[in-house]
């Protein structure tokens, strides 16, 4: 045995470093950087890592163990993207394990606690399988449900997990994941002449001549004969055929009579594969320009910042831009927000490009994850479209990656480590490939736009509508005196009410954005002032009236909604804020004849809710669209001249650096919705204080002025661009513990730090989730600072803490740039 060489493993722990194994002969035969492995750890687990490096260093503390099995014949984890998971764990401290446990997908990664079903019950090539297989495959058809380490006790602990890829390859069996919803594509109903008719004189005119006397009947027909002579290769919708003047029951009845054939035809907007492809728009002259400029600044430079106001076209210009590196031979990494809510797009870039486009969505499940992994290796695809987890498939030469919406807070990931921001890591992968950034948006981030005014990136402006159509006219309405003149039916203003039926009459849609979701946010008992909260987290519960609950949107609890005041027993209960369920009623009440749909994370749960909703929107079935920010992500309707904002005073409200930057994206995105075809736009924005500054500017587009007030502010008080912020935050289930814990660590850091960079321990505004209290420390990184020392710092410090048993129990989460 030749115990010279060892390798450096990755392995999804939440451990500093890699782990280190030794290799045998035949193992050096076969090792490659980047190859799946299965090795032991600890006393008896097992886990799936990757191979990061080989070397001849023995460890002199411990004995190292060897590896069980190695898992892939070639590497499947590419060189720059091990060393793009290293420059994340170093830039926002957390372990490699916790980069490689998001970056990975899980179907690649069987540890021990993985469970795995049985999918084929009865496998004909029972001969081919090894014994160990076959003893798996046994043990599953009796329980279904099996883990890892349950097959490691059957077999025994190194074939344990090669033998359950082997299984998985075979398509026998499957990660176990709660069964995902299917797709039913909506069914549309066609109509066309009968085949056995059509180009058939005769029979033609027998026909005919038996409607004589049905002339609705044989006018419709004469009608359709008309419409597939003009458009022989165009499908018709029965829909659209009614429209035209005949009704539904006369179709049926031709149909009936063999005159016609109703048939079926399925509108997906999900399934693109059989779309034919269409020729790339013409740049108008302006658009062009803007072209050519990015081209020239990335010849200078490796980021430019598109500042594009909405319906400029700037996706037209990513569209034209992509074509050419793809003709160069690279490839394009297209991030967006929230790919659930940007079919759209999806849809737009798809008809160009037809198949070589590769979409990642954020409810794919796990086989479907490691089959866009697999072809993104074996660079199948040109263009890949996706959300911040995008970054982490294993691209090859690529040439441009766009980071379209740059100003969403979306880009950041807050629920699992590493709590990294994909905008800017879009940059850094993007420097490690050579590949240029394209950064767009019509609001930008204060960030990028204080990059691009200080030269670090190109910065291109284009400042009008595609079809040189008007920025729609944006009005305030002032809540406070329409409630003083009574000019006010439950949340809705007369003017607004009045301008949506102008709408309505003319055929058009309305969208209506209300920041809150839920029916009225708050219960307030009359008698005592009592407010019902969430058994577990700091927060009051919000009424939704159509499952008469009261949930938490915290940590998911939910009651029925109580008749009487729990405190002192009144049954005076009365609601107070406003949610956009509540809204959804009221316009019901106000216009009971026009069809409402709500978009909200209640109403769009199962896995194409959205895809269904935009769908029915497009196809004109919905007249009113209430929804919270889900609405403002990239929405291109055409139908849609008005857009309302139902209260915008939560938005400025907020207690948060950022709301006023916030405020002026969202309700400058939501209003660029309206007037993008033909006409110039209207939007009225309903507040109790339209005075407020940043609604003065969203009226009059003064992006300018607006985010230099805002940086005038944040220079002051040292608030990013002009420091980095980085948040620890701490969590335990005793207050008291808590507290003691984060003081420490605030007296270990202090000598570091002048008093007004270090701030707290300071509970957030929700102090307590799922049962945790929470507090936290602020640090402020000024320019004349390393951050990379400071954040050494914070490891060491924190590290030390948790030598002491009292400190180790609470749980430190490292938040760098958080937002
Ligand atoms: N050169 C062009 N030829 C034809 N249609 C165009 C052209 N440029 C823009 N359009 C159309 O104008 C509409 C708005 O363009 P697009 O959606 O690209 O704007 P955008 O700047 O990305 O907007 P937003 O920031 O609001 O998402 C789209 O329907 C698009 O197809
Ligand atoms: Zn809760």
């Amino acid at each position: 045995m030749n115990t010279s060489y060892f390798a450096e493993i990755i392995l999804p722990l939440n451990l500093e470093g890699t782990f280190t194994y030794h290799l045998t002969d035949s193992d050096l035969q076969q090792i490659k950087i980047g190859q799946r492995v299965a090795v032991p750890f600890g006393t008896q687990k097992l886990y799936t890592g990757v191979i990061h490096s080989i070397h001849q260093n023995k460890p002199e503390l411990y004995k190292t163990k060897g590896i069980y099995a190695f898992l892939d014949d070639e590497a499947i984890v590419t060189p720059t993207q091990i060393k793009f998971w290293e420059w994340i764990a170093n830039y926002y401290v957390c372990s490699l394990g916790d980069v490689f446990r998001n970056a990975f997908p899980s179907a690649l990664k069987l540890e021990s606690q993985t469970f795995v079903r049985l999918i084929i019950d009865n496998y004909e090539k029972i001969e081919e399988l090894n014994d160990n297989e076959f003893l798996v495959y046994e043990a599953l058809k009796l329980r279904q449900l099996i883990s890892v380490e349950e097959a490691a006790l059957i077999i025994d602990d190194k074939s344990a997990i090669p033998t359950l890829k082997l299984l998985i390859d075979k398509g026998i069996i499957q990660l176990d994941e709660k069964i995902q919803e299917k797709y039913t594509p909506k069914i549309e109903n066609y109509v066309r002449i009968h085949p056995n008719i059509k180009g058939n004189d005769a029979a033609f005119i027998q026909i005919l001549d038996s409607l004589n006397r049905a002339q609705k009947q044989r006018e419709a027909l004469l009608q359709l004969i008309t419409i597939e002579t003009q458009k022989p290769n165009e499908p018709l919708k029965v829909s659209e055929f009614v429209k035209m003047g005949t009704t539904n029951s006369i179709v049926k009845t031709l149909a009936e009579k063999g005159a016609v054939e109703i048939y079926q035809h399925q509108t997906s907007r999900v399934d693109e594969t059989e779309t034919e492809k269409e020729e790339i728009h013409q740049l108008t002259l302006k658009q062009t320009e803007v072209l050519e400029k990015i081209k020239a600044e990335f010849s200078a430079k490796q980021t430019v910042l598109l500042h594009g106001v909405t319906s400029s076209g700037k996706t037209e210009i990513y569209i034209k831009l992509m074509e050419q590196v793809i003709k160069k031979g690279n490839k394009v990494l297209y991030l967006l927000p929230e790919i659930s809510v940007t079919t759209q797009i999806v849809h737009r870039i798809k008809k160009h490009f037809g198949e070589r486009v590769g979409v990642y969505h954020s409810k794919f499940n796990q086989n479907e994850r490691v089959e866009l992994w697999k072809k993104t290796l074996n660079v199948e695809f040109d263009i890949v479209i996706g959300p911040r987890t995008t970054l982490f498939l294993p691209f090859t030469s690529l040439g441009l990656v766009i980071v379209d919406e740059e100003h969403e807070s979306s880009y950041k990931q807050i629920d699992t480590k590493p709590f990294f921001q994909g905008r800017d890591m879009a940059m850094v992968l993007s420097s490690m490939m050579n590949a240029k950034t394209l950064l767009g948006s019509a609001t930008p981030s204060i960030e990028s736009y204080y990059n691009a005014r200080q030269g670090k990136y190109g910065y291109i402006e284009l400042n009008e509508r595609f079809g040189n159509i008007k920025l729609p006219d944006i009005k305030l309405v002032d809540l406070k005196k329409a409630q003083k003149e009574k000019e006010l039916t439950h949340d809705i203003s007369h003017i607004l009410r009045d301008e949506i039926i102008e709408q309505l009459k003319e055929k058009k849609q309305v969208i209506l954005f209300q920041n809150r979701r839920g029916y009225a946010p708050i219960l307030e008992c009359n008698s005592c002032g009592n407010t019902p909260e969430c058994p577990n987290c700091d927060v009051s519960l919000t009424y939704h009236k159509f499952s008469n609950q009261l949930k938490c949107h915290y940590c998911g609890y939910a009651q029925a909604k109580p008749n009487r005041c729990v405190s002192c027993g009144s049954v005076e209960l009365n609601t107070k804020g406003l949610g956009t369920e509540q809204i959804e009623h009221q316009l019901q009440d106000i216009f009971p004849e026009a069809r409402i749909r709500r978009m909200d994370v209640d109403a769009m749960r199962g896995k194409f809710a959205y895809e269904k909703l935009i769908e029915d929107f497009e196809n004109h079935e919905v007249d009113i669209l209430i929804g919270t920010q889900m609405l403002t992500k990239g929405f291109d309707f055409g139908n849609v001249n008005f857009v309302g904002v139902i209260r915008a005073d939560s938005l400025l409200n907020f207690p948060d650096f950022r709301a006023h930057e916030k405020a002026f994206q969202l309700l400058t995105q939501v209003s660029g919705r309206a007037g993008r075809r033909e006409d110039q736009g209207k939007v009225l924005i309903q507040s109790y204080q339209p005075e407020h500054l940043v609604l003065q500017n969203v009226t009059t587009y003064n992006y300018q002025k607006t985010m230099s007030d805002i940086l005038y502010e944040r220079k002051e008080f040292y608030y990013p661009p002009f420091a980095r912020i980085i948040k620890l935050r701490f969590k335990h289930k005793n207050k008291e513990r808590l507290d003691k814990t984060a003081e420490q660590l605030v007296k270990l850091l202090k000598p570091n730090f002048d008093s007004r960079c270090l701030l707290g321990p300071e509970a957030p505004s929700v102090g307590r989730i799922n049962n945790l209290y929470i507090t936290d420390v602020m640090i402020k990184v000024l320019p004349n600072q390393s951050p990379m020392k400071v954040k050494q710092l914070i490891r060491k410090e924190i590290d030390r803490l948790c030598t002491i048993a009292a400190y180790r129990s609470v749980r430190i989460d490292v938040d760098v740039d958080p937002m």
